[in-house]
């Protein structure tokens, strides 16, 4: 049996804006998502903001009705049969909310696993094997308000795994998370994954996805643009090189022109404070340092650095190709 079979699914959201008169306006946030996680699969949900990835999530663990389409979690259809698919999921959401600050660690774990229903004979057991699990042991008697943010997403994770969850949603669960505490929560990921646990991650963070992901569905303008393997979305940019450019100031008009220059695929600019890096797919083998270099044409660099496509350049490269057709569209109801 599958974990997940979304078929068709759609979400219509219906709005008021306007003043003085409102009018009513319809934002088509899931166009007909499908797709399949098998059980123990962790399966990637990527796309850019408003995409339509939350939607999709909470459709599938029952916090939204679907406007048309179906779903099912273990064979219980998410509309039909919400209790049962309750009874099979988790769900973790990146942020601070949920937890309660003035509580240890501890007891917010006594506290969820009494109102999620977990025996009392259970609930020591299970609560100890959770704090191992996401490295929390020897913290749990201090008060939440004291963890940073990487032990609260571990937390996090550990609330959604009280009641033995065969389905684990995560959403963002490394936003605002440094380095090395977002690299101890991937460790913490895969390790529930190869419990045997299915999860479902979304994430902003490329390199996250790739180091985690059995699968990933790339989602834009809430239809899925992609899905496979992160080998096989990365071999779809295969016949491109990557140039790294680090830069000071170059505005929209130099990036447009760099993407004009002969056998350039693509560019995109990441902000690192005052400086930005810029990357451009090209051809590979096509050896264009010279006319892309000239096409920033007075603006300070710094290191080039020539590498192989990654996940990241992929996504980029998906995403841009459905730009053009796949923004949600508001229309006047
Ligand atoms: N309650 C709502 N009412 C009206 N429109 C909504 C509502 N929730 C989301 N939307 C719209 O639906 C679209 C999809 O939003 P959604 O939150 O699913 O995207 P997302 O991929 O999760 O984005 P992000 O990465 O920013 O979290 C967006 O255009 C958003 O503005």
């Amino acid at each position: 049996m599958l974990a997940i079979e979304a078929d068709a699914l759609r979400r219509t959201y219906t709005s008021r804006t306007g003043w003085p008169r409102s009018r009513r306006t319809e934002t088509e946030a899931v166009r007909g998502v499908t797709f399949e996680v098998k059980p123990g699969e962790l399966f990637g949900l990527l796309g850019p903001n408003g995409a339509g990835k939350t939607t999709t999530i909470k459709m599938l663990n029952t916090l939204l009705l679907p406007t048309s389409g179906t779903a099912r979690v273990f064979g219980h259809d998410v509309a039909r049969d919400p209790v049962a698919v309750r009874h099979r999921i988790g769900y973790v959401f990146g942020g601070d909310r949920g937890l309660y600050d003035r509580l240890s660690a501890l007891d917010n774990l006594r506290y969820f696993a009494e109102l999620y229903g977990v025996g009392a004979r259970d609930q020591k057991r299970r609560i100890a094997e959770l704090l191992d699990l996401v490295g929390l042991v020897g913290r749990e008697k201090e008060r939440v308000e004291g963890y940073s943010r990487g032990m609260r997403q571990r937390l996090h994770i550990a609330r959604g795994l009280l009641h033995h969850p065969d389905v684990l949603f995560l959403d963002e669960p490394s936003i605002g998370v440094d380095p090395v505490a977002a690299r101890d929560l991937r460790r913490t990921v895969a390790d529930l994954a190869a419990a045997g646990t299915t999860v479902l991650l979304t994430t902003h963070y490329m390199a996250e996805a790739d180091e985690l992901c059995d699968r990933i569905a790339v989602i834009a303008g809430g239809r899925i643009r992609a899905l496979g393997t992160p080998g096989s979305l990365k071999s779809r940019v295969g016949d491109r090189d990557v140039l790294d450019i680090e830069a000071y100031g170059a505005g929209d008009e130099v990036i447009d022109r760099v993407r004009r220059v002969p056998g350039v695929r693509g560019a995109s600019v990441e902000d690192r404070g005052a400086m930005q890096t810029v990357s451009v797919q090209t051809d590979r083998g096509a050896e264009l340092h010279a006319p892309v270099l000239a096409a920033f044409d007075g603006v300070r660099l710094g290191r080039v650095v020539s590498r192989e496509p990654s996940l990241e350049d992929a996504y980029i490269a998906i995403v841009e190709e459905a730009a053009g057709s796949a923004a949600p569209e508001e229309v006047p109801a």
